[in-house]
């Protein structure tokens, strides 16, 4: 019940012979009954992660390293070819309304999901699970608020009982209430065992709800620090964690510098530099280096 990304990268080429650094040497280890959550500005790289978990890369995609989802019954690798999507892994969308159809009530596309799945589950269960009254089930996705139908799109995920749990941005569009309670329920199905790895641009509501054991944070392709969340946010070691957290509104708003990088070739060196020349830290090639149960990456100093 866990999930163990290995030296992954994803390059995806365009047709005008540029290529896009999508994710670069990335290792990230989620265990059963924890959240990993996954931040780092728009465009780093974070949703291809999401969609190499779930094997679902964009066609023409390059990768290597490997996935390996652990369930009850072994380890699985998600590249195998084996089907495993819904049942060992699940995807929670970014927004429910565009997930689901206009057309089918909630709760016959549950049921879908279900049959489809083989799973013993009943959607009345799966809706009381996730905090709505059965009888929406019954609504049309237009009827639905975007919270209800978040939360549907959540049951869908928990159908098939899997062992890891990918979402991404699940609260993109929720007010302040309804993110606690879809991140809430992220909580309770690590509570019960599954290994989450939590999406977000959102580092307000982490902060807020303390919700995250662990944070990943990913700049152009890259992960440049790891560790325990609440250690994270309190002493962030790397230039790129504390220049984001300065940005949220409880620690003086300050934007980040200049703008996130193009992510087609990138060079092999460290790319934060180049937003924050005022380091006086040079590029060269970088790596992320382990203390104890933190990671960050390192910076050549300029002689
Ligand atoms: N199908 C695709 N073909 C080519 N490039 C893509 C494709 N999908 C994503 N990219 C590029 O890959 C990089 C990473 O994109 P990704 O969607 O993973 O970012 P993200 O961190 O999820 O951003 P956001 O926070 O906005 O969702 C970006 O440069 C993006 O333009
Ligand atoms: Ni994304």
């Amino acid at each position: 019940m866990s999930l163990r990304v290995e030296n992954l990268t994803v390059r995806l080429p365009l047709p005008n012979g540029s290529v896009v650094h999508a994710a670069s040497d990335v290792s990230l280890d989620v265990p059963r009954g924890t959240i990993t959550a996954l931040v780092g500005e728009s465009g780093c790289g974070k949703s291809i992660l999401a969609s190499a978990v779930m094997d679902q890369l964009p066609a023409g995609a390059r990768r290597s390293g490997s996935i390996t989802v652990t369930t009850p019954q072994g380890a699985l690798d998600v590249f195998a070819g084996e089907p495993f999507r819904g049942l060992h892994a699940a995807l929670v969308p970014q927004s429910a309304a565009t997930h689901l159809t206009p057309v089918r009530t909630a709760r016959s596309q549950l049921d879908e999901t279900i049959t489809t799945l083989g799973s013993p589950r009943t959607s009345d269960e799966l809706a009381v699970r996730v905090g709505l009254d059965p009888s929406a089930l019954d609504c049309y996705p237009h009827e639905l608020s975007g919270g209800m139908a978040q939360r549907v799109a959540v049951a869908g995920a928990l159908a098939g009982d899997p062992s890891v749990i990918v979402a991404d941005e699940p609260t993109a569009s929720l007010d302040r209430a309804l993110t606690d309670r879809v991140l809430g329920l992220l909580r309770e199905c690590a509570d019960d065992g599954a290994a989450v790895l939590l999406i977000t641009h959102d580092l307000a509501s982490l902060v807020r709800t303390g919700v995250a054991d662990r944070l990943a944070v990913m700049y152009a392709s890259r992960l440049m620090e790891t560790g325990p969340a609440a250690e994270v946010f309190d002493d962030p070691w790397h230039d790129y964690t504390r220049d984001l957290l300065g940005a949220l509104p409880s620690r003086g708003l300050h934007p980040l510098p200049g703008s996130p990088p193009q992510l087609t070739d990138l060079p092999d060196d460290c790319v934060y530099f180049l937003r924050r020349p005022e380091t006086r830290q040079s590029g060269g090639p970088t790596a992320l280096v382990q203390v104890g149960d933190r990671s960050y990456r390192t910076l050549r100093e300029v002689a």
